[in-house]
Formats: structure tokens, sequence, C-alpha cells
């Protein structure tokens, strides 16, 4: 017996390992078992199980489905967590999986009706043209001037990067200098992107190629922007892909995960999102697979908060519509009009928001505030950005109860299980008792056995010897199989404990973390909101200091601006005066400039003929002078004229005595007092005047005299008659003479200083005069000033 039992468990063995070859290890109690562990965290639940079939109820998209048949080939639950976290799961399915008996079931033979094809395609392109819109709203907030439309398309993203100039600006706003952004032309293009995908390699983020850039699917690209997004914002699009650094950890835990699980699944495979794993040896066994670091990966995936946002995000599918508020087109919060800020801070829109978007929304803001506003958030955006941190707040409570309830549920079942697996032992402690009675075997057949041995029929001849000895046989043989499968049962249930203990334990630790970090996540987001309501106070104060000095300062420049304006206004006019003023000196200084010049010229020919009239001149003076004093000496030297004064006022009715004046100086006059010839007498003189003579004409004769005076002749010149003939009105004039009366003396002075004055440069004179009066015989000086009135004996001349 003991050999038989060792021989079952050698066949059991044999086909255990053989199952382990075909990568399923799906019997009925496996599958509920991992069933109910993946829908305590994924929208996974199993509809039906048969032995060579199951029904699986599915959300996800294509990706996740297609994870999911890799995982049902090799039981492979790590796999399939890893890629749920990190893509979208958003629609409802059903799948069907028939399971072949002889082989491993393909993820090409499953059978998926075609609409469910369409409907996961359409799934997947929901994802993909969500990760798109979001690409193109975080790449409009960090480069304004984009302007891409939300709704661009794959070719319209080719359109904008394929320059590279897009790529190298991006890069340089996240990571300052990190490239040179080189000019337009087709070489610079090239060289832009090479020197982007240079900066990627040394930042070690994945890269795209350069003809993904040019032609075929953009999906690379995308990728790679969206790890940048994650690398340098990584609270934005967190749902959408991991940090980059995460990424890269991500992908060795899953090339480690290879490693563990056996060569079953490549890492490569997968590494860029491949779908077809290849079965090239035998697997590790199940239990295996749950050990070590793949445990620990599996759960710190579970462990994600991503996690509990697409559980979330499944469970809110309806609240679709509540995403769209707080989806900004160009990103700006800034802008954003009080109506739109009104709306998000709705409490329905708020509670009914994707965790994401709020998230999204305060990254935004926080972002906006640092960039562009020098970390001041505006009043209004930070009521909002209040409400939104305390909508966060609220749901991180609701996820730590969650987790505490899920906890709850997980230790009943562990219980249920647990009391299921006691039965289990005991039925396996009673057979193991009572050994010729199996547990699993039934009554009939023990009956039968015991009758093999102790029945009556053992005496009816050899046929029925026979008969019973081959019954017997195939009964040996029933309870080979039976002892075997027992065996087998009982082994799968020990694996099965040790599952699920393990599976507890995971969960357990999974709990704990993840309440740590939602505690840790709320005493961060706390400390945030204090940091972010402190900037805000100071924001505000130093708005307001701000606004102060900037009215004051606006008040005292629109002074300075108005006096300025004046100023400038003032000395515009002046100039243009000026201007005026120095075209017409100019033009005045031209003129003066060409009439000097004519003056010059005549000057110097003036001169010239000076030059040479002087060179005569003394001899032409001294030839004068002669001639002029020989014609003086030639009228003679002593002269007499003779001046008829007219009537005076009171005599106007008188006759003349005057009876004719002859030219040449003859005068006749007629004594009525005496008859005939006596009567008439007549007079010669150098020259007659008549009563109407002028005194300039008196003193036209005299001047000649005048000038030999200062050739250095001497000259006399005096007047004689009876009283009031005359001689005071013809030598000085009359009382209060004007120019015109001046008589012989003040003439002849005045042409004296004024020659003398003309040869200053030839003689020096000196002039003096005597003024004397002769009366009475008596001669008295007139200027004397002591008052004396000197008196001379006789003297009856003007000598000069
Ligand atoms: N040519 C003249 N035209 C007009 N009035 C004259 C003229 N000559 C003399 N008289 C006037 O005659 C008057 C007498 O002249 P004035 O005194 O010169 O004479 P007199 O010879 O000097 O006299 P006396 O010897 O007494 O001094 C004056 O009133 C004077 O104005």
């Amino acid at each position: 017996m003991k050999k038989r039992n060792t021989k079952a468990k050698k066949a059991a063995k044999t086909k255990s390992r053989k199952r382990h070859c075909l990568g399923l290890h799906f019997d009925d109690e496996r599958f509920r078992a991992l069933s109910l562990s993946l829908s305590l965290y994924l929208p996974v639940s199993l509809s039906s199980v048969s032995s060579h079939g199951f029904q699986v109820n599915v959300r996800a998209s294509q990706v996740f489905v297609e994870r999911f048949l890799c995982l049902l080939k090799c039981r492979y639950v790590n796999l399939l967590l890893y890629y749920v976290s990190h893509k979208y799961i958003i629609t409802n399915f059903t799948m069907d999986y028939q399971a072949k008996e002889d082989g491993i079931p393909n993820s090409s033979s499953v059978p998926i009706s075609s609409d469910v094809f369409e409907h996961t395609r359409n799934s997947n392109g929901e994802a993909q043209v969500k990760q798109q819109v979001d690409l193109v709203v975080w790449l409009n907030s960090i480069l304004p001037n984009l302007c891409l439309p939300t709704n661009a398309t794959e070719e319209d993203l080719r359109t904008c990067l394929s320059n590279g100039t897009v790529l190298c600006r991006l890069l340089n706003r996240l990571r300052p200098g990190s490239v040179i952004e080189c000019g337009g032309t087709e070489h610079s293009r090239s060289e832009n992107i090479r020197r982007f995908l240079e900066a990627m390699d040394e930042m070690k983020l994945p890269r795209f190629q350069m003809s993904d850039l040019e032609k075929g699917s953009m999906k690379f690209v995308l990728e790679c922007l969206l790890t940048l997004r994650a690398q340098y914002m990584p609270h934005s699009g967190r749902h959408n892909l991991p940090k980059p650094s995460s990424l890269n950890k991500c992908r060795s835990d899953v090339s480690t995960t290879w490693q563990l699980l056996g060569p079953c699944f490549r890492g490569s495979d997968c590494s860029r999102g491949g779908v077809s794993p290849q079965v090239d040896s035998p697997t590790l066994s199940g239990e295996d697979s749950w050990k070590g670091a793949s445990r620990s990966k599996f759960h710190r995936c579970m462990s994600s908060p991503v996690i509990a946002e697409a559980s979330a995000a499944l469970k809110h599918h309806a609240r679709h519509e509540f995403h769209e508020v707080f989806q900004l087109k160009q990103g700006c919060y800034a802008d954003l009009p009080d109506e739109k800020i009104s709306e998000m801070m709705k409490s329905n829109s708020l509670d009914n928001a994707p965790t994401q978007s709020l998230l999204n929304l305060v990254n935004g803001i926080l972002y906006e505030s640092v960039e562009s506003n020098n970390w001041k958030i505006p009043p209004r955006m930070a009521g909002l950005l209040r409400k939104v941190m305390q909508a966060i707040e609220r749901r991180i409570s609701a996820q730590a109860e969650h987790l505490r309830n899920q906890n709850n549920l997980f230790k009943s079942r562990e219980k249920k299980y647990q009391s299921r697996i006691k039965v289990l032992e005991a039925l396996a402690i009673g057979s193991s008792e009572e050994p010729n009675r199996h547990p699993l075997l039934p009554d009939v057949l023990m009956h039968s056995l015991h009758q093999g041995f102790h029945g009556e029929g053992w005496c009816h001849g050899d046929r029925k010897i026979k008969m019973e000895e081959e019954k017997k046989k195939h009964e040996e043989q029933d309870v080979i199989r039976l002892v075997k499968e027992n065996d087998q049962i009982n082994h799968e249930k020990l694996a099965l404990k040790q599952e699920l203990e393990l599976a507890r334990k995971a969960y357990e630790d999974c709990c704990v973390k993840m309440e740590t970090e939602a505690k840790g996540a709320e005493q961060e987001l706390e400390v945030r909101l204090k940091d972010v309501m402190h900037l805000l106070t100071e924001s505000r104060k130093r708005v307001n200091e701000l606004e102060a000095y900037s009215e004051s300062k606006n008040l005292h420049w629109n002074k300075k601006e108005h006096i300025y304006q004046r100023f400038t206004e003032f000395q515009l006019g002046a100039l243009q005066e000026l201007r005026l003023a120095s075209q017409s000196i100019k033009q005045d200084i031209l003129e003066t400039q060409k009439s000097y010049l004519d003056e010059f010229h005549r000057l110097e020919k003036s001169y010239k003929t000076l030059v040479d009239a002087s060179e005569n001149y003394y001899a032409v003076v001294a030839e004068n002078r002669k001639l002029h004093n020989e014609v003086q000496e030639l009228k003679g030297n002593i002269r007499v004229y003779c001046r008829i004064r007219p009537f005076l006022p009171g005599q106007m009715g008188k006759e003349s005595t005057i009876e004719h004046i002859g030219e040449n100086g003859e005068l006749n006059v007629l004594n009525s007092s005496k008859q005939g010839k006596d009567g008439h007498q007549s007079f010669k003189f150098n020259k007659v005047y008549g009563p109407d003579t002028t005194q300039a004409e008196v003193y036209s004769d005299i001047q000649p005299l005048i000038r030999s005076v200062l050739d250095g002749y001497n000259a006399c010149i005096f007047a004689y008659g009876q009283t009031g003939s005359g001689k005071t009105y013809t030598m000085t004039g009359p009382d209060g003479a004007s120019e015109e009366e001046w008589g012989v003396n003040y003439r002849a002075l005045n042409d004296l200083f004024h020659i003398s004055q003309n040869r200053r440069k030839i003689f020096a004179y000196e002039i003096e005069l005597q003024m004397v009066e002769i009366y009475n015989e008596q001669v008295r000086d007139l200027l004397s000033s002591d008052g004396s009135q000197k008196k001379y004996p006789s003297l009856c001349s003007y000598v000069f």
C-alpha cells in the first residue's frame, strides 16, 4: 500500500509538472480564489467556470484584456496589476474564454465577439485620445504661444513638433539650459531633434526615434512627452503615465518579474507595451511566482494611489461630465472667468470631479503662480484652491475608510476559507486514521471492497473467482486513483492555504501602507494648504502695499508727466524759435559776410587809392597852402567890406539913402539934404553886402583867412561903424541866435577847431582866445575871471 501511495504521489507530481508546463493552472477552486483576489482590487469578476473553460467579466481596455490573457496563460498576477496601474480602465465588456484541453491558450484564439473587439478598440482609442488631449493642454500651459487646439490630431502634433524647436523650448522651460536651439533650416530641424533626444538620453528617460516624428505612429513620441511631463510635473497626469524614473523602475520591475517567473515571458516583449508573451520553457509553479520580490512589487503596485484612482474612475464613470468643468482648453488659470470659477467651486462639481482633475487644477494654479506671478496667487484663485484642497482631503478620508472596510471584508473571507480548510484537514486526518476508509471513497465502494475480502461468492467456482479477481483489481485501481486524487486535493488545499495566507499578509501590509501613505498625503496636503494660505496672506498684503505704492507713484508720475509735457512743449516751441532765429542769423551772417567782403574789396581799392594819394599828400598840401595864400595876397592884405543894415522894425516907413549897390563894390548914396551933385556920393569897397545878405554869405568871404591863420599867417578881422549900424550883429549874431544866425566869431572858431582836428596827425595846434571890449577908447577883458575887468590903454581891433 505504501508502495502504491509513493507511485501515486510520483504520478501526481508528474501531472502537476505537466500542468505547469502547459502554463495553465485554472481548475475551479484555483480560479475562484484568483478571481476573488482580483475582484478585491480590480474590476474583474468570474462569471462562470467549468472544467474546460470559464467566463470572465472585465471592465478594462483592450490592452488590459490582452494583459489579462497573458496572466491566464502563466498565472502571473503581478504583470496584470502592473499594466492596470498604468492604463485606463474605462469600459465594460464581457469576454468569453474557452481554455483548450490540450495546449496553451493563445490570446489570438480567444473567442471574443466582434462587437467586443469594436468596443475594446473604442475604449483603447478613448484612452489614447484623452492622453493626447492632456498632453496638448500641458504643452499649451508650458508654451502658451503654441496655441495648439485641444482636439489636435496626431498629424497636428507631428507638424508642430517636427522642426524640433518646440521640443527644445519645452525641455528648456522644464530644465533651463538643457539644449541649445538651432534655427529653422532643414539641417537645424534634425539637429534640434537630435539634441532633444540626447538630452533625454542624458536624463535617462525613454526616447523615440527620429523616424517616429517623420511618419508612422506617434505613439512613442507621445509616450516620451508624457514621461517628460511626469518627470517635471509629477502630480500632473499621474493616471496617464508613471514618472519617468518610476517608469524605468517599472520596466526593470517587469524584467525582474519575468526572471522570477522563469523564461515564460521576456521583458523586452512588453517593454514597449507589447502583448505577445512567449512560452519557451516550463514555468515555475504558481506558488513560486508569488514569492519574494515579485510579491512585494505586486503589493507596491497595488498600494499605488493610481490603482485607487483607476478604481474610483471606474466607479464614477457617470461623472464624466463633471470632469469637463475642470478641463481648460488653454490651461491658463489666471484668465478664468468668474462664472467658471463659481461653477468649479460648487460642491456638486467638486464632489463629482475626478481626483486627477482636482490635482491638475491645484498643480496648474501653483505652477502658474510660480511661473507667471512670482508666487502670487490671485485671491479668487486662492478661494478655489482652498475648496479643491478640502475636497481632496475629504476624498483621502473616504479612501482610508474604504480601505478599512475592504480589510474587514478580506478578514471575514479569510476566516471563511480557514474554516473550510479546517474541514478538509479534518477529513484528511480522518482518512489517515481509518486506513480502510478513504474520505473520498463512496460507501458503496467500501462495502464492495469489504465484501470482496469477506463475502460468500468466494466458493462458486473458478470463473466466479476470476471475475471477482478482475473486479477486485478494478476496485484496487479505483482506490489507488481516488487516493491519488485525494493526495492531490490535500496538496492543493495546502498550497491554497499558503497562498491565501501570503495574500492576506500582503493585503494587510498593503492596507497599512496605503493608510500610512494616505495619512502622509493628508498631512502633506495640510502642510501645503497652510503654506498656500500663508503665501496667500503674504501675497494679499504685498498686493495691497504694492497697489498703494503704485497708486501714489502713478499720481506722482502723472504730475511729472504733465510737467514734463508742458516743459517739453515749451522747449519744442523755443527750439523752433531758436531754429528760425538761427536760420535768420545764418542768413544775416551770410549777407553781412557778403557785404563785408564787398566793403573789404571796396576799401581795398580805396586804400590803394589812398596809398597812392598819400604818397603825394604832403606835397599837394604844401602846394595848396602856397597857392591859397598867394590867392589871399592877390586879393589884398587889407580888404574893406561894407554891409548895409536893413531897417529896424520901427523904421519901416522911412526912405533909404542907398541909391545903388554895384557888382564890384560900388555904392551910391543919396543925401537928400544936399542939392545937385553934392547930394550924390559914390564909394568903392572890396565888396558891398546888401540889407538882405545872410550871415553865411558874409562869412564865406572871411573863411579863407581862417585857413591861412592855421597855415601860419596872421589875420585880423574887425568891424567899425556908428552906433546901431550892426557891428555886433555881424561879428556875433543877435541875442539867442540860432546856428543860421551865428556871426563871424562863432563860425571862425568852429572852422579853427575843425581844421586843427583834421590836421591833428600832422600838426599840433594851440588855440588861445581873448575877448575884449573897447568902449570910449578903453579896452576891457571880457573873459577875466577875477572880476577886475582888466583894462588896456587903447586898442580897437580883434586879433586872431
Ligand atoms: N544886417 C542886419 N540885419 C538886421 N538887423 C540888424 C542888422 N544889423 C544891425 N541890425 C540891428 O540893428 C540894431 C543895432 O545894431 P548893433 O547893436 O549891432 O549896432 P552897433 O553898431 O553894434 O551899435 P553900438 O556901436 O552902439 O554898439 C540891432 O538891433 C541889430 O539887431
